[in-house]
């Protein structure tokens, strides 16, 4: 810096302004930097015990409810959806505490068939995994590897390996076929009267509310093959209108949370991107340990999960990995009060993501009964909970503003998270070695540039939202976090110093416009530093 203003070319000198552009840039990554500082400070690892969990509160688990979201069937495609659904419910977790929740904004019926087919594998499938301990439990993932396993088990795991693995390539074709060909098999349709709900189908922007409840846990006649329960599965497109707006996914989670508070109203709810399988079957336990701990649990609203990649090369040429957010800062917000909610791969408690304030009577006595009766049948409660879902039921409420996830943000996620921090809630950041969870990142430059494009416009919206975390938060949440909100929320005008910085050097060099110090000076040391 003192170069930088020492060294100015005077008033009328070549390259004046170019001087002072970068002294800009320069005064703006010194500040940058003091905020990055923020998410190094005070990194927090966490660690846990699940075993611990299982003695001390095995027969108290809460229920859980996994909301899967899906958007589009050709980018999305069915038989992928529906391997993230089966590895939710695989999960190591009692069934009956277990719903999975699929929410279809394309009320596609082949997203439908697709997972009448996975309601029937599960039969099959969790048995399965639970007998032989499989993992990864996407059973796309895990034929991945088309041998037999070789890890012992011997001549019965083979047996049952090819004929699982047949069970699937069968499903898949299945599936497949119908995908390509854009329409499902007539007999399945005569088969189920779940299709019946598309007889006054029009288009994905408009359709009535489409639910089905396909394993209903509470009925002794939904088990596997071996006679255990099986997870409750539900699948719901809401209702679509032209002439009202959808609000993207914080709508259809929003939808999500009111139909499934009907239905198993778990105290806990998972969200996961649908092209983001569950890659360890504990990952639930894990992220009960912070939400049951007895002493540290009562102000803990979500546990973030890490994004991680199954289809990202070794080099990551786009940096989908995003090595230094995951493995560095993300711990560094840990330690100011909580990562950011990223979407994916976040565990909520349920009363924090309705808008709850936090204050001393907050934690939850999970060692009190909390049984979540109903006494309708299946087709009464799916009629009841269907207005749930309706594109009317939100006027004049606080949905998508002081309920559920927030509107009109590109990354409803992420200031979702800001405002529940704001009301006093704590976060966890959890990145354990096996990873929990494993997606699919963008594969080509215009996908990872139209991504990191939302991204940064959405950040850079809520540095300038009613919440932005530079006013509304300060006094609400920790100066650290702040800062580290901050870093994010910048972004979108960092990028004007950095391509200031990249470009202009290169072409005042052609100019033959000094900017930088001679190589032997002492000075010049420093700027190799930096
Ligand atoms: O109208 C919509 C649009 C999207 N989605 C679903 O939302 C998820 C995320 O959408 P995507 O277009 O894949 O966005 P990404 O940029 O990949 O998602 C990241 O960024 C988003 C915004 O911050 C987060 O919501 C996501 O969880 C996070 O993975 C997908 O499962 C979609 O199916 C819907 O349900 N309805
Ligand atoms: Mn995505």
């Amino acid at each position: 810096m003192f170069y930088r203003v020492s060294n100015m070319p005077k008033d009328g000198e070549e390259g004046r302004w170019f001087w002072i552009g970068l002294l800009g840039a320069e005064l703006w990554f010194g500040f940058y930097w003091v905020l990055t500082q923020a998410l190094r400070w005070n990194q927090v690892h966490r660690l846990t015990f699940k075993d611990r969990l299982s003695q001390r509160y095995e027969k108290f688990l809460p229920r859980v409810d996994v909301f899967v979201c899906t958007a589009d069937p050709t980018i999305e495609p069915p038989i992928m959806v529906i391997s993230t659904v089966l590895s939710a419910m695989a999960y190591d977790y009692p069934p009956e505490k277990l719903a999975i929740y699929l929410s279809d904004d394309a009320g596609s019926d082949l997203t439908f068939y697709a997972l009448l087919e996975a309601s029937k594998f599960a039969k099959q499938w969790i048995p399965y995994c639970k007998k032989f301990n499989v993992q990864p439990r996407s059973p796309a993932a895990y034929f991945v590897s088309k041998s037999p396993p070789h890890d012992g088990g011997g001549q019965s795991q083979t047996s049952d390996f090819l004929a699982i693995k047949k069970l699937y390539r069968e499903m898949e074709d299945r599936i497949e076929t119908a995908t390509m060909l854009g329409r499902i098999p007539e007999e399945a349709r005569l088969k189920h009267e779940g299709f019946s709900q598309w007889d006054s189908y029009s288009s994905k922007r408009d359709h009535d509310t489409i639910l089905k409840i396909l394993i209903d846990s509470k009925d002794p006649c939904s088990t596997d093959i071996d006679g255990s329960a099986l997870p409750t599965l539900v699948y719901l497109a809401r209702e679509k209108r032209p002439q009202h707006f959808h609000n993207f996914k914080a709508g259809a989670m929003n939808a999500l949370i009111r139909v499934s508070s009907k239905i198993s109203n778990g105290q806990i709810i998972l969200n996961l991107d649908c092209d983001m399988y569950s890659n360890d079957p504990l990952a639930v336990r894990d992220a009960l340990c912070f939400f049951m701990d007895e002493e540290k649990s009562h102000d803990i609203a979500f546990v973030q999960f890490p994004q991680c990649f199954a289809n990202v090369t070794k080099n990551d040429p786009y940096s989908s990995f995003m090595r230094v957010i995951t493995d560095v800062e993300f711990h560094g917000l840990d330690g100011c009060g909580g990562p950011l909610y990223i979407g994916t791969g976040c565990f909520h408690r349920r009363d924090t993501l309705c808008g709850r304030e936090f204050n001393q009577d907050s934690k939850i006595e999970w060692k009190k009964h909390d049984d979540h009766k109903r006494q309708q049948s299946v087709h009464e409660l799916e009629a009841e909970v269907k207005t749930l879902a309706s594109c009317t039921y939100e006027q004049n409420t606080q949905w998508g503003n002081e309920m559920g996830l927030k509107y009109g943000c590109p990354v409803e996620d992420v200031i979702t998270g800001l405002s529940i921090q704001c009301k006093g809630w704590k976060s966890a950041y959890l990145n354990p070695e096996r990873k929990a969870f494993l997606g699919l990142a963008p594969s080509t430059l215009p996908q990872v540039l139209v991504q990191h494009k939302r991204w940064s416009e959405g950040d850079f919206q809520i540095l300038l939202s009613k919440y932005s975390p530079a006013w509304y938060a300060h006094g609400r949440i920790s100066l650290g976090l702040q800062l580290g909100y901050c870093c994010y929320c910048l972004w979108a005008p960092n990028c004007l110093a950095t391509l200031y910085y990249s470009i202009i050097p290169s072409l005042c060099l052609l100019k033959g416009i000094s900017l930088f110090p001679q190589v032997h000076t002492s000075i010049s040391f420093n700027y190799s530093l930096c």
